[in-house]
């Protein structure tokens, strides 16, 4: 699939293979920090072709920021995507749909203790069982009812994907145009978040999840899993992370990790921040993703 004139620098999320530009409806922020994405009043996600708003906005809409990013980034983050998603249906070209767009409703979907953000790699790696692990850990998170949040890639990514969309769970892919141009367009699962840059990419997939894990991969995967630990230990976050160590994969990266704490640049208690788990359900356990608050059930 050709990305649209006048659609490639902005942003847009796709619907299980179907663009559709943000503007304020389609991703909106709320006061109490919920964000809501597109679905039919059904609850599934719509299929409908994408639909640009045929008026710009008459004002942007209304923002408001809490929590960490409004602390961290003086509220850059959340702001430049919200200002984007009103700013850039104002701007985008009117398209012409073969049938009408459906009206969509929303459904939250920010606040959910079942999405889980897993790192891994854009490669498969040079030893094949990386990507019969990933299958396993794919699965093993739909059987315990969770939704992936990822990067949209290939590789160790893609196998984890293909293995949650098999046993029939949500996933939420969030990629800058920059990789997604390319990536195979035409392959998209489940609802996917195009957006501007690496950072917006990493903002919102922190944002949507409750929990990381992490699988092996190479750099992205190390700058991810370090950037959510920083933000954690310096208490911008609390999401619990943990690093999958099949086959001692992660040796090495722990290693370097009790070496920072022999040299004074890490607390016992700051390394504790990266858990370690030897299987999937280790992990998730490790995790508590998933588990109801005690009292309600
Ligand atoms: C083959 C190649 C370089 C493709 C790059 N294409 C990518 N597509 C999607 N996500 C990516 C890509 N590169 C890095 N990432 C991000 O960084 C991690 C993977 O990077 P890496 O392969 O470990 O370092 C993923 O968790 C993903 O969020």
């Amino acid at each position: 699939m050709r990305s649209r004139p006048g659609l490639d620098r902005k942003a847009h999320v796709i619907l299980d293979g179907t663009l559709v530009p943000i503007r304020g409806p389609h991703l909106r922020r709320h006061a109490n920090g919920d964000w809501k994405e597109i679905s039919d009043s059904s609850g599934n996600h719509s299929r409908s072709e994408g639909h640009i708003p045929r008026r710009p906005l008459a004002s942007p809409p209304h923002w408001r920021l809490s929590g960490w990013p409004g602390l961290l980034l003086g509220a850059r983050v959340p702001l430049r995507i919200a200002t984007r998603v009103g700013a850039g249906s104002a701007t985008m070209p009117p398209f012409r749909t073969p049938n009408p767009p459906r009206e969509t409703t929303m459904r939250t979907t920010e606040v959910s203790n079942r999405r889980i953000a897993v790192f891994c790699g854009a490669r498969p790696g040079s030893d094949p069982g990386h990507l019969r692990f990933a299958r396993e850990f794919g699965t093993a998170l739909a059987q315990r009812g969770l939704e992936l949040v990822y990067g949209t890639g290939g590789g160790v990514m893609g196998a984890l994907a293909e293995a949650v969309a098999a046993a029939g769970s949500g996933i939420t892919g969030i990629v800058p145009h920059s990789l997604r141009e390319q990536q195979n367009a035409d392959s998209p699962r489940g609802t996917i978040f195009v957006v501007r840059s690496l950072h917006e990419r990493k903002a919102l997939m922190y944002r949507l999840c409750s929990a990381f894990a992490v699988l092996p991969g190479g750099i992205g995967t190390l700058d991810e899993l370090m950037e959510v630990a920083t933000w954690n230990n310096l208490c911008l976050m609390d999401k619990p992370i943990v690093v999958v160590n099949h086959l001692g994969f992660f040796d090495p990266m722990l290693e370097m990790l009790d070496h920072l704490v022999r040299q004074g640049f890490l607390t016992r208690e700051e390394r504790r921040l990266i858990q370690v788990a030897q299987s999937p359900d280790e992990a998730f356990d490790l995790l508590r993703i998933g588990v109801p608050e005690p009292g309600t059930v």
